[in-house]
């Protein structure tokens, strides 16, 4: 079976000579279809910066990551910009809604940039925020809702565009335990359900305990896994 995501000895180094800092060194690893995998580790360790590289939004300086058997680092912008549309949805700590939109028009903002027709954007949106539970919730601005409504209301529209891979960087970094477990317990659920691939990366080691492995980061480097592949 073809990995979801792969990378092969990547290195990403910001900076040269003597300020030179290596945020991801010798990352090896493979993630399959439908996993949901937690990257843990200090402030540092390179989370992000490994969480990026995997979704094509950076290039590593040298190493190789797969997306679906696709190598990226050779692909072309236009190619990977093509990819993170149809393929990848993301979703960040601070929720990144636009807040003059209600959560219906952000959930289908995607769709319609992707040119598709108004009866199509209305039914997948509305299946979207049904999907997070927040049906009777979707003509509210963000203004109006909670950071764990708010939150919903991201994964919906992440996941809108039918993606095959969920990143998460620090999903529930502005939530309390209790609504950041809810977060958790959603994205863990849809992944499984609609077989969507989750990667997060995060400090909250509850979020982390749902995920079905996790990399323990530290200095760049995967330090130890723990969880079945
Ligand atoms: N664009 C950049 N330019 C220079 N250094 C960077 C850049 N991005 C990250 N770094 C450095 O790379 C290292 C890893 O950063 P990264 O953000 O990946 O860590 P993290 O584990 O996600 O941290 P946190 O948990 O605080 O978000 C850090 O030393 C950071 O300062």
């Amino acid at each position: 079976m073809t990995a979801a995501l792969a990378a092969e000895s990547v290195v990403r180094e910001f900076g040269d000579g003597d300020s030179a800092v290596r945020a991801v060194n010798e990352v090896t690893l493979s993630i399959s279809p439908g996993e949901f995998v937690a990257l843990v580790g200090r402030s540092g360790s390179g989370k992000t910066t490994l969480l990026n590289l995997l979704a094509g939004l950076d290039r590593p300086s040298s190493g190789k990551v797969w997306f679906e058997g696709r190598e990226l680092s050779q692909m072309p912008e236009r190619d990977l910009v093509g990819l993170r549309r149809d393929r990848i949805g993301f979703v960040f700590q601070s929720f990144g809604l636009i807040p003059l939109l209600s959560a219906f028009e952000n959930v289908e903002l995607p769709l319609h940039i992707a040119g598709m027709s108004w009866r199509d954007r209305r039914r997948r949106a509305n299946e979207a925020l049904d999907l997070v539970g927040l049906t009777g919730r979707s003509g509210h601005r963000p203004y109006e809702l909670s950071g764990g409504e708010q939150q919903r209301v991201a994964i919906a529209r992440a996941l809108v565009a039918d993606p095959s891979v969920l990143f998460a960087d620090e999903p529930t970094g502005e939530l309390d335990s209790v609504t950041g477990q809810t977060i958790g317990g959603i994205m863990r659920d849809i992944g499984a359900s609609r077989g969507v691939t989750v990667v997060t990366a995060t400090h909250d080691l509850l979020l982390a305990d749902m995920a079905d492995r996790r990399l323990q980061m530290a200095d760049g480097s995967i330090a130890s896994v723990d969880g079945a592949p």
